[in-house]
């Protein structure tokens, strides 16, 4: 017998996901039918999945669920697992907060990559109503010093091997476009650096203190922004221009423009990385489980 899923639909800078509530983990959902929902032509498309879950619900969660009552099971466009998703869990926290689960302020949401503590601020009014900014505490990034080379057709470039939970290498380059379009990954050299596959982003100067970005995400292809991604950019960035907060004693923010809009991200004295930025709600629905059964077939 078919019923009714429950979906919606959100973004955060345009980084753009299928939100599934399944509180008791009860519909199943293997890589095939994540794809097919995230198919922007045949699905209801997205570079991912926020599959809501809670935390004593879900193998992968219960240690977590005494710190966090919600797990993020997120999944990239194509249906792999992915460790984290800094504009998902930014995404996912609206979603709790439009739901009921959460208001305003403080709340931790249990992820692949740890516990991570979120800050929904304060709506703000100018004319009419906007969400306020969501801000993750991401972490600290890990930047082993491994050299790495990234290359699109006949360019390459040196690339900084930072991980965030989930792997990136970010090339400076002198223009944007140099990256193609991206329709293809990039490739990477040694070819063993990444056995799990990359996130590759391309950056460029905009300022001091100020870059901007575009990333190609394993799983999902290029899109048009990724919060690890800006963390990871951020950081490279941060120690080519010699800022280590470590050693200075002193936060360091960088503005990170990606094509979907612009994320802050704030390093602390100890390591740990603050990223800051919008996340919205834009439509909600239902599909027919009949449908995905065909997926799944
Ligand atoms: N868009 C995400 C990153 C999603 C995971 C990534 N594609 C991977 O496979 O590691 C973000 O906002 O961080």
């Amino acid at each position: 017998m078919s019923t009714r899923i429950a979906f919606l639909k959100g973004h955060g800078t345009e980084n753009d996901f299928v939100i599934v509530p399944d509180p008791e983990n009860a519909i199943d959902l293997p890589p095939a039918a994540v794809a097919a929902l995230c198919d922007r032509r045949a699905g209801l498309g997205g570079d991912g999945l926020l599959h809501v879950v809670r935390s004593a619900a879900h193998p992968e969660a219960r240690g977590m669920a005494a710190k966090a009552e919600w797990f993020m099971d997120y999944r990239n466009g194509d249906g792999s697992v992915a460790e984290m998703c800094g504009n998902g869990v930014r995404v996912f926290a609206r979603y709790l907060q439009r739901a009921g689960h959460a208001a305003e302020g403080d709340l931790a949401i249990a992820t692949r990559g740890g516990v991570k503590r979120v800050h929904i601020a304060k709506s703000v009014s100018d004319g009419g109503s906007a969400a306020g900014d969501i801000t993750v505490g991401m972490g600290r990034a890990l930047l082993p010093e491994t050299d790495v080379e990234v290359s699109v057709g006949e360019r390459s470039w040196p690339a900084r091997n930072v991980n965030m939970g989930n792997p990136h290498a970010v090339a400076f380059v002198a223009d944007l476009a140099h990256a193609g379009d991206l329709y293809a990954p990039p490739s990477h050299a040694p070819a063993g650096a990444y056995p799990d596959g990359v996130n590759v982003e391309f950056v460029v100067d905009r300022g001091p203190g100020h870059v901007a970005m575009r990333v190609h995400e394993r799983g999902s292809g290029e899109t048009r922004s990724c919060g690890t991604g800006a963390c990871a950019v951020a950081v490279a960035a941060a120690r080519r221009d010699g800022v280590d907060p470590a050693v200075t004693g002193t936060p360091a923010t960088y503005t990170v423009d990606v094509p979907g809009g612009m994320l802050v991200i704030t390093e602390r004295p100890d390591g740990e990385i603050e990223m800051t930025g919008p996340a919205v709600i834009v439509a909600e629905g239902e599909f027919d489980s009949a449908w995905l059964e065909g997926v799944r077939a």
